[in-house]
């Protein structure tokens, strides 16, 4: 059985939460508690082959910087980064954080980092209130080797589905040996339990 682990980062309210449930449930509940970090854990086949997934979706704070990112890239076989289209600071974000991982690839090959670094223009529904055009999150994604998608985790249940496996494919086929520590603070499923029962809370 192999394990991939992915770790879904971006600034505050772009929807991390909201893919990850929307990926594991199929379903959008609006609101997500979103007070700690945590881990969310699926079994799933992929190709045939039958894989422990780990998603790390880290609480609500600015990305503190190479610390925090390094530890991340220690754990995770593959990166989800987010930005809401209609947020253009949150695409500012994204950008510091690709830039990042990039620099901090910590001696994987070129190959490793372009199929498991996604960049994930969310929100698309919201394309009314766009401040982030498709071009430009295109050619930030060119510039990086990082695979783009533009989609929506309110609307969009098989986009979402499609990213995710493709990106769990990918880290899965990468797979290579890790320092395993958790990033700092990992909780448990319970999380998303209470984010699908709608219950609001500080921890888990
Ligand atoms: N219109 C729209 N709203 C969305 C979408 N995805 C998430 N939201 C909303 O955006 C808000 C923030 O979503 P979260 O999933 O909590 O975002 P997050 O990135 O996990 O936020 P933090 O936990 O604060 O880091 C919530 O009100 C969601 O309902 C989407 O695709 N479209």
């Amino acid at each position: 059985m192999n394990d991939v682990k992915l770790a879904v980062l971006g600034s505050d309210g772009v929807g991390k939460s909201a893919l990850i449930v929307r990926f594991l449930t199929r379903r959008f509940i609006g609101e997500y508690a979103s007070s700690t970090e945590c881990i969310y854990r699926k079994r799933l086949s992929v190709d045939g082959r039958q894989l422990n997934l780990e998603l790390y979706d880290p609480c609500p704070q600015p990305c503190d910087g190479k610390t925090s990112l390094n530890e991340q890239m220690h754990w995770a076989d593959g990166f989800v980064v987010v930005y809401d289209i209609s947020d253009r600071s949150s695409f500012l974000t994204a950008t510091a954080i690709v830039h990042l991982i990039r620099e901090l690839h910590l001696g994987v090959t070129k190959r490793d980092v372009d199929s498991v670094v996604f960049l994930v223009g969310n929100k698309q529904d919201l394309c009314h209130m766009r401040e982030v055009s498709r071009e430009e999150g295109q050619r930030l994604a060119a510039e990086n080797s990082c695979q783009f998608y533009e989609l929506s985790a309110a609307e969009h249940y098989q986009e979402v589905a499609l990213m995710f496996s493709k990106v769990v494919r990918n880290a899965s086929l990468n797979g290579k040996s890790k320092d395993r520590r958790r990033p700092s603070g990992s909780k448990s499923m319970a999380k998303l339990i209470n984010n699908v029962f709608g219950k609001r809370r500080k921890s888990v």
